[in-house]
């Protein structure tokens, strides 16, 4: 790949690769956009087809990453972590020690946290080398796995989805589909169960599957089925890519709002869903309960203080569909609208002549 082409296309900061022979770590480590304050996002671990994919990925998962944190209103910049591996067999002390050493170097520009292939357990084995992790254990002061506050955040959104879908915030009686019922899909179920409302769901894990039929009384049908059944909501809460021109004309339901990163395979599925009259609730500003959650423990972590912040997913959902209506564009180019413009603010703040970075009022 042509990384200083892409680098350029996207405006992107710095791209790190980290390597130690002894732990077997192969790493990078991409700084998409620092306006905001210190790039945060999680630690990605999972087996490549090459290095490029996973260069790519870093890449891109970043650049969502500066979009989700702009979006919610955080006052960080976006960055990630691949880390080149199998979770299940290459994992070890030595390896996330080495990751957290090079974290460390970056001196605060770049904070880490969970994402696929990680847990709270590997970002405690990282915090015995850096202060710049997030997503700690509750023992260390911290919020711990972030997969419920997503869910919880997930829940809301498309609550708000559903308000204009339906011009009614009740899930109560509402069918929605499931795809992919691990940390954070789970939980949301939970909600939706309470709620009232109908699951059918799909894994490629059964454990998984048998656990939301027993809880939930979920119907169950195979990974491939999930896109026809009937629907009101789909919720993609597994993989990335699956709106595509395959699945879309498969679709029956009036939303689509779920966990997943990275859920459009390109802007123009966005538009096709538009056109076929489905509300999309775009996925970074519906999944940002995690990130609200972990970057509280910026401030000393305080868990209403977070819940309260990732209520705000219900009204900052609706102003992204009402972004749409105004301006006349689809949903996923609204929110990315919502977060450019924040940016844009921002950078034109922090222009101000400041004296050895201290207001010029703090000298009279
Ligand atoms: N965990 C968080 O706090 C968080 C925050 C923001 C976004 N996300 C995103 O949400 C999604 C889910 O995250 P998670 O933490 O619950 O991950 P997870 O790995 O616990 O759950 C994903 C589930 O999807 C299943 N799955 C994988 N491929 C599938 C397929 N083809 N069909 C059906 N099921 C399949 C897996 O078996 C697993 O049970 C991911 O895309 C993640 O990037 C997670
Ligand atoms: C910082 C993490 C909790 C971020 C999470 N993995 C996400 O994609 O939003």
């Amino acid at each position: 790949m042509k990384i200083f082409e892409y680098m350029g296309k996207y405006d992107y900061e710095q791209l790190v690769l980290c390597h130690d022979e002894q732990s077997g770590l192969k790493a990078i480590i991409c700084i998409h956009d620092t306006t905001l304050g210190p790039a945060l996002g999680g630690t990605r671990m999972w087996t490549y087809d090459s290095e490029d994919a996973a260069i790519e990925d870093a890449l891109r998962l970043a650049r969502g990453m500066t979009y989700k944190n702009a979006a919610a209103g955080l006052n960080l910049g976006g960055g990630k972590t691949v880390v080149i591996g199998d979770p299940k067999k290459d994992k070890s002390e030595a390896l996330f020690r080495a990751l957290g050493r090079y974290i460390q170097g970056l001196n605060g520009r770049y904070i880490t946290a969970e994402d696929v292939g990680t847990t709270v357990e590997d970002m405690d084995i990282i915090r015995e080398e850096t202060k710049y992790v997030t997503g700690v254990s509750p023992a260390f002061g911290s919020s711990g796995n972030p997969s419920p506050v997503t869910a919880y955040g997930v829940y809301k959104g498309m609550k708000a989805a559903s308000k204009v879908a339906f011009g009614e915030d009740s899930l109560k009686g509402k069918v929605v589909a499931v795809q992919g019922v691990g940390h954070v899909a789970y939980n949301l179920c939970k909600h939706l169960h309470a709620e009232g409302a109908k699951l059918i769901v799909t894994d490629i894990n059964q454990a998984n599957v048998d656990r939301a039929v027993q809880e939930f009384g979920a119907e169950a049908v195979s990974p491939d089925k999930i896109y026809d059944v009937d629907c009101d909501i789909f919720s993609p809460c597994a993989l990335g890519a699956i709106i595509n021109d395959e699945t879309i004309e498969r679709l029956t339901c009036k939303v689509v709002a779920g966990a997943a990163n990275n859920q459009l395979k390109e802007e123009k599925h966005g538009e096709m869903l538009e056109q076929k009259g489905i509300i999309y609730a775009p996925d970074y500003v519906i999944n940002a309960g995690g990130v609200i959650n972990v970057a509280d423990e910026l401030y000393g972590y305080n868990r209403d203080r977070a819940m309260k912040r990732v209520e705000t997913i219900y009204d900052n959902m609706l102003k992204v569909f009402e972004i749409a209506k105004r301006d006349g564009i689809p949903s996923y180019k609204a929110a990315d609208r919502m977060a450019e413009e924040r940016i844009a603010a921002m950078r034109k703040t922090r222009s101000t002549f400041l004296v050895n970075g201290q207001s010029i009022l703090s000298h009279r």
